[in-house]
Formats: C-alpha cells, structure tokens, sequence
C-alpha cells in the first residue's frame, strides 16, 4: 500500500473512501469494501462513459484509495493529542489487510480547514486526487464548519457516489448502557468508533470485537520492569504502547499475543512459524505491590519461557476476567492469578467471538 501525505505525489486517478476511520470497524468495512478492485465494477455503474478506453480497462486503472485527515480535525482544533483505537501504524495494517492499494493522509492545517465544500472538492478531490468514485458512510460532512454534505457529493458524482447507510448488529444481552437486558433480548447496537470506546471502558470486550469485527489490539515493545514477576512465578511481559493509543478499562484480561520469538522449551523449538501463545494481562497500577500508582500493561504467556525483552507483541483482547485488586499478600495475588490463568485456558472452545479463530 502507498502511503502519500504529498498531495503532489498522489496515484492517480482514484476511487476513494473518504472518512477518518478510527478503529478500522465493520461500519468503516462497509465504506471502504466497495472502492477495492476486487467489488468495485459490481457496485457502480460503469465509468467514465465518453472515455475512449475500454470500461474494464479503466475500472483496473482506478487507484482504490482511503482518504483521511492526519491530525483528526477535533485534534487539530482542540490542540491536545487524541487517543485512538487504531494509532496510525495499526490503521495501515488494517487497510493493507482489506487490500487498499493507496492511503493518503491529507495534512489538517488551518489551509486546509479554511477551505469550502466546494472549494474541498475541486481542489483536493477533483484536481489533486483525480476521482472518478467515491464512498462515504451516510452521516459524512467535509469542508468549512463541516458545511458540505452527501448532496454536495451527489451533484458531482451522481451515481458514481456509494453511500453506506447506519450499519448496526444485533446481540444477545448486551449492556453497553450497564443495565442488562432480559436473556434472549436482542437489541441492535450502531457500529461506531464511540460505541467501542463505551464497551472498551465498560470492559465489555465482546461488544467491542463484534463491533471491531476483530479482537481489540495492543501492540507495543518489551521493556523492563521490576522483575517481580518472576519472583511470584508468573513473569510478566511490560508493554510501552504508543502514546494515543486507547486503553480499555483497568482489569485483567485474556488474551492471545502474536509476534513471540520460539521459546527455550524443546517442545517450542518446533514452532514454525512462532504461533500466537494464550496469555492473560494486566492493566493498571497494581495496588499491591508499587506505590507509584503508574499504569502497566503486562502479560504473562501460559505454557511459555524464553526473553522477550525489546520484542514487538501484539495482544489480542478476548475477555474481560475481573477488576484489578488490591491483595494483602502476595500468596493471594498469586493464588488469583493462577485462577485468571483457568479463566484464560477455559475460553479456547468457548462461545467467546473470535476465541476459537487462533
Ligand atoms: C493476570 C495478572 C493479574 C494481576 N492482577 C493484579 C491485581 O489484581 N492486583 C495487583 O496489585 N497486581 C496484579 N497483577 C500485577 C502483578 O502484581 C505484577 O505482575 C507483578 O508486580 C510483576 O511486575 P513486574 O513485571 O514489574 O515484575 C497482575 C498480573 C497479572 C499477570
Ligand atoms: N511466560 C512468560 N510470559 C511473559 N514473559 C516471560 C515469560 N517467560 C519469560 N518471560 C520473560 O521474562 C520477562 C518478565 O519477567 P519479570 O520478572 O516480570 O520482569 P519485568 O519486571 O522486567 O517484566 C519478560 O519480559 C520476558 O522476557
């Protein structure tokens, strides 16, 4: 995938989907799928009619491109850094794993805020990015004061624009309110970034995923930490995570981790490539053994041991265990942490969204 933030370097022409995609979700799935080459001739009319090519041939020419702002408009008007679901590494992989051919991150600046709906169109999308095609979500609004609408779009692109409408999915009990429905009420719940960061901070991870359509992520390096865990008997992996990057709530979680080196076990040897290892993490300031009240996140592999200090791990969220606690001693922390260990293994062929596909 092609990254641009140069407008002058832009591939073109193109078939964009427009928006600022944080979190990578369903809903934004619904966006993005219909620009790729591989949907796009069955959902748009063929295109452009008085070219002299071939409609094929120009349908394969078109660039399918996501187009979002970096930094995220609120970002740029409030002056404090946001934190996100999908920092901009992690939005990259989710894209180039959709298939986008093409990112362009179009610099928000006070040039750029300035510009009118119309003025947006014709000199970014139509003179810089050269598109033919474009899809947006049904609530998209772009140029000055979020003046432009989806008819703006529709009088320039009539039916070369796709728009998707409110996408939602329905499941048993959720409570994303915090009140807890009747067994067997469904309740459509809205696919949105704000949606998923409520379950994220209500630890109701398996609505974050079913949003997400995926397991939440965190990815970050090895460091050091006190190296207590081993002395407890469970040595925990510490994360540095990028700094925007949205932290669930505080609590215990079961996981999986990708990106393990082979362990020194024999029986880990064997493992090519390294498979994703079963783990449970941490979250929080550990009240019962730092008084410095600093957040961690840290994990300990089942099954596992080997070092991965200055590795890059990424932790696929599947279940919310329990609170963090303060323990009176360290045999109970210990005692609760093999148990969070049982909670872990138990899930492997349980109903839990996505815990099987490993
Ligand atoms: C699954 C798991 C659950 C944990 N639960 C708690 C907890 O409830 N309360 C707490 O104070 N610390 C908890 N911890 C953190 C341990 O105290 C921590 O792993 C230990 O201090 C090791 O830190 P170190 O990596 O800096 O050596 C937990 C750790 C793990 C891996
Ligand atoms: N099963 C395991 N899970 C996590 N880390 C492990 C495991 N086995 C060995 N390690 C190694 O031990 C380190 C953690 O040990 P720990 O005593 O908690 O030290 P620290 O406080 O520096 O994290 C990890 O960074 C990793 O290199």
């Amino acid at each position: 995938m092609i990254i641009v933030s140069d407008l002058s370097e832009i591939s073109q022409p193109t078939a964009i989907a427009l928006g600022n995609f944080d979190g990578v979700h369903l809903g934004h799935q619904h966006v993005i799928e219909p620009v790729l080459p591989s949907s796009r001739a069955n959902l748009y009319p063929k295109f452009p009619l008085d070219l002299q090519v071939a409609p094929d041939l120009f349908e394969q020419a078109l660039i399918s491109t996501v187009v979002t702002f970096s930094p995220h408009p609120q970002e740029f008007f409030s002056s404090t850094p946001r934190l996100l679901l999908t920092p901009i590494a992690e939005k990259v992989e989710q894209l180039k794993a959709l298939g986008v051919e093409q990112l362009v991150l179009l610099p928000f600046d006070a040039a750029l805020a300035k510009l009118t709906a119309q003025e947006f169109m014709q000199k970014i999308l139509i003179e810089r990015l050269n598109v033919q095609k474009i899809s947006v979500g049904f609530n998209f609004r772009f140029g000055y004061k979020r003046q432009g609408s989806i008819a703006d779009l529709l009088d320039v692109w009539g039916n070369h624009l796709h728009v998707v409408p409110e996408q939602t999915i329905s499941l048993e009990g959720n409570h994303l309110d915090g009140t807890h429905p009747e067994k067997n009420h469904t309740t459509p719940i809205r696919i949105s970034s704000s949606n998923i960061r409520t379950a994220l901070a209500q630890g109701e991870l398996e609505l974050a995923n079913s949003l997400l359509g995926r397991p939440y992520c965190l990815t970050g390096t090895v460091v050091e930490g006190n190296q207590l865990g081993r002395q407890l008997g469970f040595p925990t992996a510490n994360l540095q995570l990028h700094p925007q990057k949205l932290l669930p709530r505080d609590g215990v979680y079961a996981v999986y981790v990708d990106g393990i080196p082979a362990g020194t076990e024999p029986s880990m040897q064997i493992q090519t490539p390294p498979q994703p290892v079963l783990g449970v993490m941490n979250i929080g300031v550990r009240p019962t053994v730092s008084g410095d009240r600093l957040r961690t996140i840290e994990v300990h592999l089942l099954n596992w041991s080997g070092d991965l200090y200055g590795c890059d791990l990424t932790v696929h969220l599947l279940k919310f265990v329990r609170p963090e606690k303060k323990f009176t001693s360290l045999d109970e922390l210990k005692a609760q942490i093999n148990a969070d260990c049982d909670v872990a293994l138990s899930i492997r062929n349980s109903k839990i969204p996505f815990s099987t596909a490993y």
